[in-house]
């Protein structure tokens, strides 16, 4: 049975995670990351662990329908040490596990910031959904959507929650954009419509420190959450 009905879920999007620990202190920092399959998340990733663990203290949570395989390749690539790692097989639609009923993935979330004490940010990865999956807010602190230009240039016009309302939308593969004919510039102009002031990074994460500009971005949002700054 599909459970995606406002009906059926209407404290979708109602409730906050307490920010604070115990102690008084600030938990760590939850990024959701979501899009369409194979836009690049689990790349989006690997990419913020390699250049971001140096600085903080990163765990990662990823989200596979039947395997574990997006957790095995971020082992694989030794991106965090593996204990820094879970998977969540959620066994039916992506966005059910993100969005209607989070309990695997925040009992994931909140096992490792009790073992792994104290964190600085935790990436949660989605499976791959397509244009309406956003995470509960009792889940994450900042969503983070995925597109690349590969699908089709016309991805951010047709617009839907993700695209809309994420706190970052990426739209990432931009070095096959000359070779499936796909336009930048209107994809800029199509995604600043349908989002206005909020942002919009172009990425290509085979190019070297493709990620920075995604990095910063995250970085800014943490200093801001350590400051108290960030509203949940
Ligand atoms: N050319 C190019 N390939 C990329 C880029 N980013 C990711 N890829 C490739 O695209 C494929 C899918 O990337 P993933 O990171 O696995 O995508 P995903 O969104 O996690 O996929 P699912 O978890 O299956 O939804 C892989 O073969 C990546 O190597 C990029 O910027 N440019």
């Amino acid at each position: 049975m599909h459970l995606d009905h406002s009906e059926s879920f209407p404290q979708r999007h109602t409730y906050s995670a307490d920010p604070l620990r115990p102690d008084g202190s600030r938990r760590a920092l939850r990024v959701g990351l979501g899009g369409p399959v194979g836009s690049g998340k689990t790349a989006t990733v690997a990419a913020l662990c390699r250049t971001l663990r140096d600085r903080w203290q990163i765990a990662a949570v990823t989200n596979d329908i039947y395997t574990r395989e997006d957790a095995e390749y971020l082992r694989r690539e030794a991106v965090l040490p593996p204990e820094r790692i879970t998977a969540v097989e959620t066994g039916a639609c992506p966005h059910t596990a993100i969005r209607d009923d989070i309990s695997a993935n925040l009992e994931a979330v909140e096992h490792l910031e009790e073992t792994l004490h104290p964190l600085d940010l935790v990436l949660v990865e989605s499976g791959g959904d397509n244009l309406t999956a956003t995470f509960s807010k009792g889940l994450v602190d900042v969503q983070i959507f995925v597109i690349d230009v590969a699908s089709g240039d016309d991805i951010p016009r047709k617009g839907g929650p993700g695209i809309t309302t994420a706190d970052l939308l990426i739209v990432n593969k931009t070095d096959l954009a000359p070779h499936v004919g796909a336009d930048l510039d209107t994809m800029a102009v199509d995604a600043k419509r349908q989002r206005g002031d909020l942002p919009v990074i172009f990425t290509s994460l085979t190019s070297d420190d493709g990620i920075r500009e995604v990095a910063d971005w995250v970085t800014g949002h943490l200093a801001q959450w350590r400051a108290g700054a960030v509203a949940v």
